[in-house]
């Protein structure tokens, strides 16, 4: 079976001869710092060989429980927000029904996003559509304190209970959290929820393979052996002991590092399907909260093509040349349209008679890809063989493992975010939140 293919050729032309090659002795090197724990942050190294080490009776596990879900549900609210939640919504989106919201499945509950937000109308919104639906609740929280899920969940439990009974909403509240601490953790344990680990040694950004991710995948209907199996693959095609000029994550990460030194401060990360706009974010995630640290990294950036070809298209084209593309180019749609005929013609069209969709795209991408390089945008290219859970389960991996070759590399620290802190302090302090008194006097003398 083939895998995920990655070429940078088009971007290395814009480097010095030889760059991407001189990264070999530092990758290999950051590659050995992960392996042996001893790089920046190597107390969250727990995703490194993650999907080798899930066994088939845990994915069994996740199963049964997305089962009780599947049966007892018609819609299922995923409560989290960063790695708690782009992830799963990454996944389920890329491999849904693009209308899946406004299908009556009856095979499949839907799954809706929450926890992410402190939007007031949408959390009403969400709270008025609930009133006459049969649903359960996913709390996903490593801290179990963030404020976004923690608010979320307050207001989706109570309704659950009002509207099931306590009884019959403990059999659709599951907790995703902290083994031994937090609010979602006692909770947990106190309402009898059934509950999954989030392990310590794995950060939201790095946790979709764990029950973040899977649990809320496995409700939606989707095969996570199959994504578990992609990344499985990944894992040993991105190994150390894959030469250098063979490892599309090694190529990956020092090509964008290439590329950061010579003055490209953004990667914009394109789609030509729109099914994979969350992937993007999660994707944005991952590697602005790695590597947007000691004022350094790159600017980890997303555009859905050809959507925004007509809006951002211009700037991309001939803006500041302080950007580079990465396309994530799905080969094989898994539907099959053709464009028809029409009699009058007033479009110019017919020239297209009979093609695939998919053709037009292809075109689109292709000379897309070719102005933008004329425009001077480097440009590397994923190409991925379908848009299944197993090409999904690749793609994840592979990023993931770029990314913590890629932050050593730039001498961050990939596994940590202080930087998130910041706002949550100030906004504690506005709150008067007990225990933040000095803080909200000294904020609001500023005010
Ligand atoms: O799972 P938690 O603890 O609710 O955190 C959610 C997200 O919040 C952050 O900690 C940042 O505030 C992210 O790193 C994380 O993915």
């Amino acid at each position: 079976m083939k895998n995920i293919n990655l070429d940078i050729t088009k971007a290395a032309q814009f480097l010095k001869a030889g760059t991407v090659e001189a990264y070999e002795s530092r990758v290999k090197a950051a590659q050995e710092a992960l392996e042996n724990g001893t790089c920046p942050g190597n107390d969250f190294l727990g995703w490194l060989h993650l999907p080798s080490s899930i066994t088939p009776a845990f994915l069994d596990e996740i199963q049964a429980t997305a089962d009780i879900l599947r049966a007892k549900c018609e819609v299922i609210v995923v409560a989290g927000i960063g790695g708690s939640y782009l992830g799963a919504r990454a996944v389920i989106e890329a491999l849904g029904n693009s209308f899946a919201w406004l299908l009556q499945d009856k095979k499949n509950p839907t799954i809706l996003f929450a926890g992410n937000n402190i939007g007031e109308d949408y959390l009403f919104e969400l709270t008025d559509y609930l009133k006459d639906k049969k649903f359960g609740v996913i709390n996903i929280s490593k801290s179990g304190t963030t404020t976004e899920t923690a608010l979320t969940f307050r207001l989706l439990k109570k309704q659950c209970e009002a509207q099931r009974g306590k009884e019959d909403a403990r059999d659709v509240i599951v907790e995703v959290t902290d083994a031994k601490k937090g609010a979602a953790r006692i909770c947990a344990d106190k309402e009898g929820y059934k509950s999954f680990i989030i392990p310590d040694n794995v950060g939201g950004r790095f946790s979709v393979l764990t029950p973040v991710g899977l649990l809320p995948i496995a409700c939606a209907g989707f095969d996570v052996k199959e994504l578990v199996g992609g990344a499985q693959e990944m894992e040993r095609a991105c190994g150390m002991n894959v030469p250098f000029a063979e490892n599309p994550a090694a190529q990956y990460a020092a090509v964008r590092n290439g590329l950061y030194n010579a003055g490209k401060k953004i990667e914009i990360v394109v789609n030509y399907q729109p099914k994979l706009h969350f992937f993007a974010e999660w994707w944005k995630q991952l590697y602005g909260e790695s590597e947007g640290k000691d004022h350094k990294g790159i600017f980890p950036a997303a555009c859905d093509f050809t959507t925004d070809l007509h809006s951002m298209g211009q700037w991309i084209q001939e803006g500041e040349r302080s950007i580079f593309e990465t396309v994530i180019s799905v080969e094989e749609p898994e539907r099959k349209l053709l464009f028809p005929h029409d009699e009058e013609n007033l479009d110019g069209l017919n020239f297209l008679e009979g093609k695939r969709v998919d053709d037009v795209n292809k075109m689109a991408e292709l000379g897309t890809r070719l102005a933008h390089v004329d425009g001077g945008v480097p440009n590397i290219r994923i190409s991925v063989p379908r848009l299944n859970a197993y090409y999904i389960g690749q793609l994840i991996y592979f990023f993931e493992i770029a990314c913590g070759i890629s932050g050593n590399l730039l001498q961050v620290n990939p596994f940590n975010q202080p930087g998130v802190e910041a706002y949550k302090k100030n906004m504690f302090a506005l709150l008067n939140k007990p225990g933040y008194e000095a803080e909200s006097k000294a904020i609001r003398e500023r005010l």
